[in-house]
């Protein structure tokens, strides 16, 4: 019979990481090792022996526990945000270095938000103009989301593919924030509400019509499917993946 593969959550009383711990404890085919807070030493994770280790902490700590896990040769699993471009190239770097390693960078683990982002992304090219609106509680310490950023940059990458222009605006003066974030020429706006947990928007506009994508989680339980799904494979997968989406068939 296989072994339970032997999992790690960090942030394991936060609220996306106590919502893994019930996941994993529930799977017959992973056994929870480790579940560690703040406070708790990483060498944890090698005395029990952690093969994947499961990051939902802080855009602050992130970078320091996955590098941990790589070089104790430990797969990793990351929601968390706060992955720049910077952070990811020293992360490669890294990797290169452990090349048996597998690192899961993802921005969403919720099904139709990963459908969402891909749908945005192959609709980006047929229409002038684009703004994100990602909508969260008011708890959420980081905005963007890591999720709009993702979607903008796509979205940025499939209009310069396509040579489109900058979305029209003929905006000249505003308040600071009024016209929300820019990522890479797309407009990012954020909302943070009670009662919301993660929701998100494309609008897309052109002559006289608009399409909007847009994408719901209405509680936590709807990112677990992701997260087992990034546990079960990330050992399969060595060296940096960063999206869900690598995981799944989402051509056609
Ligand atoms: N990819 C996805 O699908 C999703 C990603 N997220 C992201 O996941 C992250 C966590 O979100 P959320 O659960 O709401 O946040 P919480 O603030 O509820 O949880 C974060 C937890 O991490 C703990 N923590 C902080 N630093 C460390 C550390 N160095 N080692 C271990 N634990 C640590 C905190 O402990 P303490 O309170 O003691 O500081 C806290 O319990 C965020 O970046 C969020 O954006 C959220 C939802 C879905
Ligand atoms: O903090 C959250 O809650 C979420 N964070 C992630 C993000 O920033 O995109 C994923 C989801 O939106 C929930």
């Amino acid at each position: 019979m296989t072994q339970p593969l032997a999992v790690a959550v960090l942030g394991a009383s936060g609220r996306m990481g106590s919502e893994a711990v019930r996941a994993i404890e529930a799977a017959a085919d992973l056994h929870l090792v480790a579940a560690l807070g703040r406070k708790d030493p990483l060498e944890e994770l090698v005395a029990a022996g952690a093969a994947v280790v499961v990051d939902l902490t802080v855009p602050d700590s992130t970078e320091q526990n996955v590098a941990f896990a790589v070089e104790h040769g430990m797969h990793a699993v990351v929601g968390t945000t706060g992955w720049d471009s910077e952070r990811l190239g020293r992360l490669q770097d890294l990797l290169a270095l452990n090349p048996e390693v597998g690192v899961l960078i993802a921005p969403n683990f919720a099904l139709g938000s990963v459908l969402a982002t891909a749908f945005a992304a192959r609709a980006a090219k047929y229409f002038e103009s684009v703004e994100v609106i990602e909508l969260h509680h008011p708890n959420k310490v980081d905005a963007p989301s890591g999720t709009a950023e993702r979607t903008a940059v796509l979205i940025a990458e499939a209009r310069a593919e396509a040579g489109l222009a900058a979305s029209p605006d003929a905006t000249r003066t505003s308040r600071d924030g009024a016209r929300g974030c820019d990522v890479d020429g797309v407009r990012v706006h954020s909302v943070r509400l009670r009662g919301l947990v993660a929701h998100q928007e494309v609008l897309f506009g052109g002559v006289g019509e608009q399409l909007t994508i847009r994408h719901d989680s209405f509680h936590r339980e709807s990112f677990m499917p992701g997260v087992l799904l990034g546990v079960r494979e990330v050992g399969s997968h060595p060296g940096l993946t960063v999206g869900l989406d690598g995981y799944l068939d989402l051509q056609a």
